[in-house]
């Protein structure tokens, strides 16, 4: 099972916050190790439209997001920013190997799994990726389908061109037809919807966070700030707001600390790098006890809420 660790990366740019030191790694099965807070860029800074050229924007932003201390950047070629991720990573300066640089495939029909490597690798200016995901289950009509894609997955690792491999969106059905294969290789994380009023097991998931337990994949959740943006106001409102002021933070960075401490990677976003500093700075600085983690989870389970892989994705919420 994978385990949380408060392993730092010395940095030697000049850059990092002393902070980063005690932004908490989490260990994966494959035994690689993923800062656990990641910077998210497809919700605040996808690239709408099929913009040519470089967007600005996107680049400035994470570039502060890099300078402050955001060495976890989850990318995907379907946000269409990855050569404006590869930029920003020449321009902040950090040495490659303390970055953390995720991004995932779309599996579109036709394309192979080593033609979109070699894609998203050209744009993000990379010979390899720290975690490569499969994007979503949806394009696959058989399990034979998701054991095919799979395997070429599994070369790429072998190739060093993704140090681990993993899926997202992913349900336990899903999961068992690439166990039911014997993977050489198995998905050493899962990226998923997770926040209060997305919990998984009494959400008709089937047990996904229990199997995921059992075979050592690590969670990683996204959307970890629904239940104080999306979807509020909400039964959890009280806690968060009680927690935020007996620790002396937001109930943003409650949501955040909510996920840490269940050993689960929190990816979220932000294009203000005055909350991007803030949680880089604080969030090391507190912990919930169990009692107020379960009572989060308690009271989140009043409430259901999913923003993604609905028939709809979240409205479009900037900020
Ligand atoms: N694999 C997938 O299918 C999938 C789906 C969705 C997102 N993601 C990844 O996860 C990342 C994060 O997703 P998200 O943006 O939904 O995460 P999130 O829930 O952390 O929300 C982040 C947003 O909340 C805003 N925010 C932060 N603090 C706030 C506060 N106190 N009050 C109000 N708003 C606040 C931020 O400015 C930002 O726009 C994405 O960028 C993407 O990389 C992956
Ligand atoms: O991963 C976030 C959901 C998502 C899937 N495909 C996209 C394309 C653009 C922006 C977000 C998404």
């Amino acid at each position: 099972m994978s385990s949380a660790t408060s392993a730092s990366k010395p940095d030697a740019s000049g850059t990092t916050p002393k902070q980063l030191q005690d932004i908490p790694h989490l260990k994966l099965s494959d035994g690689n190790e993923i800062p656990m807070i990641g910077y998210g860029l497809g919700t605040a800074n996808f690239k709408r439209g099929n913009k040519e050229g470089l967007d600005e924007k996107i680049i400035n932003d994470t570039v502060t997001a890099i300078k402050n201390g955001y060495y976890h950047l989850d990318c995907a070629e379907a946000y269409g920013n990855e050569a404006e991720v590869g930029v920003a990573i020449a321009r902040a300066g950090v040495p490659r190997d303390k970055l953390f640089i995720t991004t995932k495939t779309s599996c579109n029909p036709g394309d192979t799994i080593e033609a979109a490597l070699s894609r998203s690798l050209a744009k993000l200016g990379l010979d390899y990726v720290d975690l490569y995901l499969i994007h979503s289950p949806y394009w696959a009509s058989s399990p034979a389908e998701l054991q095919r894609r799979w395997a070429e997955m599994e070369a790429q690792r072998d190739a060093g061109r993704a140090r681990s491999i993993g899926v997202s969106n992913y349900l336990r059905e899903h999961l068992e037809a690439v166990f039911a294969a014997a993977p050489r290789h198995p998905p050493v994380v899962n990226q998923i919807e997770y926040h209060p009023y997305l919990q998984h097991d009494p959400d008709g998931g089937g047990g996904l966070l229990a199997y995921l337990r059992e075979k050592g994949i690590a969670v990683e959740a996204y959307s970890p700030l629904t239940a104080v943006r999306r979807a509020a106001p909400g039964p959890v409102d009280p806690v968060y707001d009680r927690l935020a002021k007996k620790y002396g933070v937001t109930a943003g960075e409650v949501a955040l600390r909510w996920c840490l401490d269940q050993g689960i990677v929190a990816v979220t976003t932000s294009s203000s790098e005055e909350r991007l500093k803030q949680w880089m700075t604080r969030l090391p600085t507190f912990k919930l006890t169990p009692e107020e983690v379960e009572e989060i989870a308690e009271k989140g389970r009043e409430k259901h809420y999913r923003g993604f892989w609905t028939n709809k994705f979240a409205e479009d919420d900037r900020r």
